[in-house]
């Protein structure tokens, strides 16, 4: 295995009893783009949870060479998030770099800095002083991408980044993301726009029916494969790795 790279080994997870998917095999390298597809409910919030190790495997491993979950900046779907908590965006920008707090939680001029540019690259450098839950929900995004720049994780994993943002906005934020890729990070990206994953992400990983296919987007994303993961999402896959 390549250093750097995250590998999953027959790994499955279950519910509440119930499989979300099973048997699932497949690697990310270093420096790839991959978006991990399929309908709702198939298990990609579930496979990137199952990374991160906020979910148990039922069987399998996430196999890491030469990098930890600590490598990992992650953004989560925004509607997980509380955002009644009392939060500035200027804190919430800040908190995406625990990593160069100090001991105890003190954050230097430096870091302030840095907080401060990441909202002005997501242009939201008007809006430092209010409060999270004032944000309409393609602001409070674009915070959320602002976090991730304080971060120099080398894997970056998003879950439905761009869900219910203009054209503008899921612009700017894409652009982001290819810049992260063009720095040779690693990306996992949950996606349900097909055209984003065509143009984006030259490997993906569909879920459908409790299985996985996994390997380069133009061979796996074809008019009858999309139908069956999407029109019979409880129908029956093998994992496959070209
Ligand atoms: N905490 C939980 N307890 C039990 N079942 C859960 C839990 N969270 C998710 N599930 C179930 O696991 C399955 C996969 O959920 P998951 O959120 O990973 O799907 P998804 O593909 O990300 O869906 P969406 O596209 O709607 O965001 C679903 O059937 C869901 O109902």
């Amino acid at each position: 295995m390549t250093l750097g790279t995250i590998r999953l080994q027959d790994a499955g997870v279950c519910l509440n009893g119930t499989p979300v998917w099973q048997h699932v095999t497949g690697s990310f390298p270093p420096g790839s783009m991959t978006a991990i597809a399929g309908a709702n409910g198939s298990g990609k919030s579930t496979l990137l949870r199952a990374i991160l190790g906020e979910l148990p495997l039922s069987e399998g491993q996430v196999l890491f060479d030469g990098v930890g979950i600590r490598d990992i900046g992650y953004l989560p779907q925004a509607r997980n998030i509380d955002r009644s908590f009392p939060l500035s965006v200027t804190d919430m920008v800040l908190s995406g770099a625990w990593q160069q707090a100090g001991a105890f939680g003190g954050v230097d001029q430096t870091v302030r800095v840095r907080a401060a540019d990441a909202l002005r690259r997501v242009k939201l450098e008007g809006q430092a002083d209010r409060m999270i839950d004032a944000l309409s929900a393609g602001q409070f995004q674009r915070l959320l991408f602002a976090r991730l720049l304080m971060t120099s994780a080398p894997i970056i994993m998003l879950d439905e980044p761009f869900t219910a943002l203009d054209a503008p906005t899921t612009e700017d934020l894409l652009e982001l993301v290819r810049e992260w890729h063009a720095q040779g990070r690693t990306i996992i990206v949950v996606l349900h726009d097909m055209h984003q994953i065509r143009t984006c992400c030259p490997h993906v990983v569909l879920l459908s029916g409790g299985r996985a296919i996994w390997g380069e987007t133009a061979s796996i994303l074809t008019p009858g494969t999309l139908q069956r993961a999407y029109e019979s999402p409880q129908g029956s896959w093998t994992t496959a790795q070209p």
